[in-house]
């Protein structure tokens, strides 16, 4: 038995004029999470929404909001976005390289769980850093406390993994609507093959033609935008990814 499937759809197809029952729909359609694309016009060349956007959602409904921060400073959305109702935050690695430590850490004091994402062009290896066991130490000196962060490769030792799902990207950042990589699935495959029980999402250009190549590599997490949205049966395309997710895993 494998990590539970997760299908999330990505409201950034859906019509942002009627996003809470376009959210509800989705859900009536069988969805398990609503995937939010937060972007900020800089790291990708596009622009959506933020946190006020995802506050006024929450407000109208209790679902997993899964927020994929494809933005150059994703450190300065997170008490936003904790204070919103976020449920996960996913940040890129390409720009938290040198301060990932620090972000998670914030993301889980603010309640939120933390992800990783990588764009098409980015080495796996490049994750697995933050995939490592993480324990934390609190020092308090006086009046600072101070946080010991000791990352340790592949050791089991106590502690949890510093995030607790890879989002591996399947098409470039930025747009709905373009065409799947499947290149990217030798990342899906060396990660899974590394952790059998880590949620593993793949995004963009996902759909009935191309789930069997993502859900065979190891994807649990399926984001689809256009695919779910354009169809005229939202929840018949909801339960194939899903059926095809749930079939591999029971061959497995
Ligand atoms: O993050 C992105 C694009 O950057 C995605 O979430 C897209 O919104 C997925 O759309 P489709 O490729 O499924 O249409």
């Amino acid at each position: 038995m494998g990590v539970a499937a997760k299908i999330a759809p990505s409201m950034l197809s859906s019509d942002f004029a009627n996003l809470a029952s376009e959210a509800q729909r989705m859900l009536d359609c069988g969805a398990d999470w609503l995937h939010m694309d937060i972007m900020d016009g800089h790291f990708v060349p596009n622009l959506t929404i933020g946190a006020p956007v995802i506050e006024s959602l929450r407000k109208h409904t209790k679902a997993y909001l899964d927020c994929h921060l494809m933005v150059t400073n994703p450190l300065d959305y997170v008490e936003p976005l904790g204070k919103a109702g976020a449920s996960g935050f996913t940040f890129h690695v390409e720009v938290s390289r040198d301060n990932w430590g620090e972000l998670v850490q914030r993301i889980k004091s603010k309640g939120m769980r933390p992800g990783v994402s990588l764009k098409p062009g980015t080495p796996i290896e490049e994750v697995y850093p933050l995939l490592a066991r993480l324990m934390l130490s609190n020092r308090n000196m006086g009046n600072v406390v101070m946080y010991e962060v000791y990352v340790v490769h592949n050791l089991q030792v106590e502690g949890e993994n510093p995030v607790e799902m890879v989002l591996v990207m399947t098409v470039e950042p930025g747009f709905g609507g373009q065409k799947f990589m499947p290149e990217t699935m030798d990342k899906v495959r060396a990660l899974r093959k590394k952790y059998p029980s880590l949620d593993i999402e793949v995004d963009g250009g996902l759909g009935p033609s191309t789930i069997d190549m993502a859900a065979s590599a190891g994807a649990n997490c399926i984001v689809a935008g256009s695919s779910v949205f354009g169809a005229p049966d939202s929840a018949q395309v909801i339960s194939l990814l899903r059926k095809s997710v749930e079939e591999v895993q029971k061959n497995n």
